[in-house]
């Protein structure tokens, strides 16, 4: 995958020049929370559209808009006052007031006050395609869900048969940003003018893909956001992570099994001592504790454990309070060896990471001193080093969330930056709280998107709690105010 570099404060950030629809809308998210308002983002890519019909066709000519109800028929209603030397009509498949979102109905009343040529088609037995020089494919873009429904699947057999140039708006309709399966009757266009990167598959088409920059801060992807958060969400109540912790301490794991309640999971197991099981039951009667007779984890017991683990596939958390016992570290390496599932590693279990041969996927956790002590790069502020942290988690093949100040979470080809937090962060427990939270959300998203969320909101509990110079909380008050976090209503 090739990569463009952005200027961020004076340091080449590397951009992944291939973006998918899925993560476009968290980036977008992630502008709008920087100051850069989606209907702005509209405003750039309507102008580009519009510079596209400008390069295929002189002024005078005629344009036909073909748009949806969504934002990708909003591109093409700001294009339509930006091509006022062309003969331009634009339909709308479907009535005005069904136009989903406020930014693509504003600019469509805006042609409709501005008395530009607007037209609804109200039923797909009404469309017909005017005769025009190019032909602004604006139906569907990457909100698009299945099959072509009616009428656009009809709109675009028509625009597939005419005999012109047809300019598609982000891309072709039908065509899946994410990767998967286009739509069997898509649009074939000339021309794809597609938004900030290009999406995968693009470059597979006959079409002359333009990629428009739309003023989206290379921050919106550098820096973990409110989008991030909205792709990590769990939907309802998933995923039952699997804790293995407690020995010589039992708040970690307590707190790291609580953090994944209150993350969205269903269940939350405590595998621990029968030494301890008792006190950490203590902490919290949702905790579904599980005691086994050694009293710190043993290479035999853990073969028990990976059993259990590979029956309920899981996202396991490894590490929190188990102690640094030789046949502790011994069993943390025998379970990674035999596993295979998610796993977040966590606090003394990271020390075996380094030289373990694991097929299982793990997003490692570890603190500025872990982290060195694992083979990274030693540093203070982690952001400057994020760099080396990258090539660090390349080699170790799994995901790095380095916990600073700034969090540095990179799977060794992207890279995350989470600046939320305050100082009172360093209190104890809140690495724990973090690692439940990287569990459940790592049931069922990308893993590199679970931690980078994680982070984040780990982060912005403690805000929600810090006093105005960022002290004074305990990690176990973070807790409660993980699902405001989660699920609260992002201020953009
Ligand atoms: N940063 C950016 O990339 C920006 C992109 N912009 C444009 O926004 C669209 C995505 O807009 P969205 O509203 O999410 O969805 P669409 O307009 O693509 O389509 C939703 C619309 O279509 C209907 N629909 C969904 N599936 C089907 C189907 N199979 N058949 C028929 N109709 C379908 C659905 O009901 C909705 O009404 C992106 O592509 C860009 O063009 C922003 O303008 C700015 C920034
Ligand atoms: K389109």
């Amino acid at each position: 995958m090739s990569v463009s570099s952005a200027i961020l404060n004076g340091r080449p950030v590397e951009r992944q020049d291939m973006i998918t629809g899925r993560r476009m809308a968290a980036v977008d998210e992630n502008a709008a929370a920087l100051g850069v308002p989606r209907k702005q983002l509209m405003e750039s890519s309507g102008n580009a559209v519009a510079h596209t019909v400008r390069d295929v066709a002189d002024p005078g000519s005629s344009v036909a808009i073909v748009a949806g109800r969504g934002n990708n028929g909003g591109d093409a209603f700001v294009a339509a006052r930006f091509l006022e030397e062309y003969d331009v009509t634009t339909l709308l498949l479907g009535r005005a007031e069904t136009i989903g979102t406020e930014i693509a109905s504003e600019n469509w009343d805006t042609l409709e006050r501005a008395d530009y040529d607007v037209r609804e088609v109200r039923d797909s037995s009404q469309f017909g395609l005017p005769d025009a020089d190019v032909v602004v494919d604006a139906m569907l873009g990457t909100g698009i869900s299945g099959d072509l429904r009616e009428p656009v699947a009809t709109a675009a057999e028509a625009i597939n048969a005419a005999d012109t140039t047809v300019v598609a708006v982000d891309v072709p309709t039908g065509f899946d940003a994410d990767g998967g399966d286009h739509a069997e009757n898509r649009v074939e266009a000339d021309r794809v003018v597609t938004f900030h990167d290009t999406k995968p598959g693009l470059e597979d088409l006959a079409a002359e893909v333009t990629v428009a920059d739309i003023g989206i801060p290379a921050a919106a992807e550098r820096f973990v956001g409110p989008g991030d958060i909205s792709l990590a969400r769990p939907d309802d109540r998933e995923g039952r992570p699997y804790v293995i912790g407690g020995g010589p301490y039992t708040g970690a794991p307590a707190l790291a099994a609580q953090a994944a309640l209150r993350a969205g999971a269903e269940l939350s197991f405590v595998a621990a001592p029968g030494t301890v099981a008792g006190e950490i039951q203590g902490y919290a009667a949702d905790l579904v504790v599980q005691p086994y007779e050694e009293d710190v984890l043993t290479p035999e017991r853990a073969d028990d454990l990976l059993e259990t683990a590979q029956e309920y596939d899981n996202p396991v958390v490894l590490g929190p309070g188990l102690g640094t016992a030789d046949e502790t570290l011994e069993a943390a390496r025998q379970f990674l060896e035999g596993y295979d599932g998610r796993v977040v590693v966590d606090a003394d279990a990271l020390a075996v990471v380094p030289e373990v041969e694991t097929d299982a996927t793990l997003v490692c956790t570890p603190n500025r001193a872990e982290l060195a002590r694992m083979g990274g790069p030693d540093a203070d502020d982690l952001r400057a080093v994020a760099d080396e942290i990258e090539s660090f988690a390349a080699d170790l093949g799994h995901v790095v969330l380095a916990k600073g100040p700034d969090d540095v979470i990179t799977d060794g080809e992207r890279t995350r930056i989470s600046r939320s937090g305050t100082l009172g962060m360093k209190v104890g427990g809140t690495g724990d709280t973090l690692a439940g939270i990287v569990a459940t959300l790592l049931a069922d998203t990308d893993p590199l998107e679970a931690a980078a969320a994680a982070a984040h909101v780990n982060g912005l509990a403690g805000e929600r709690l810090a006093d105005d110079e960022g002290h004074g909380f305990l990690a176990s008050e973070l807790l409660g105010e993980i699902p405001a976090v989660l699920w609260g209503e992002s201020d953009v």
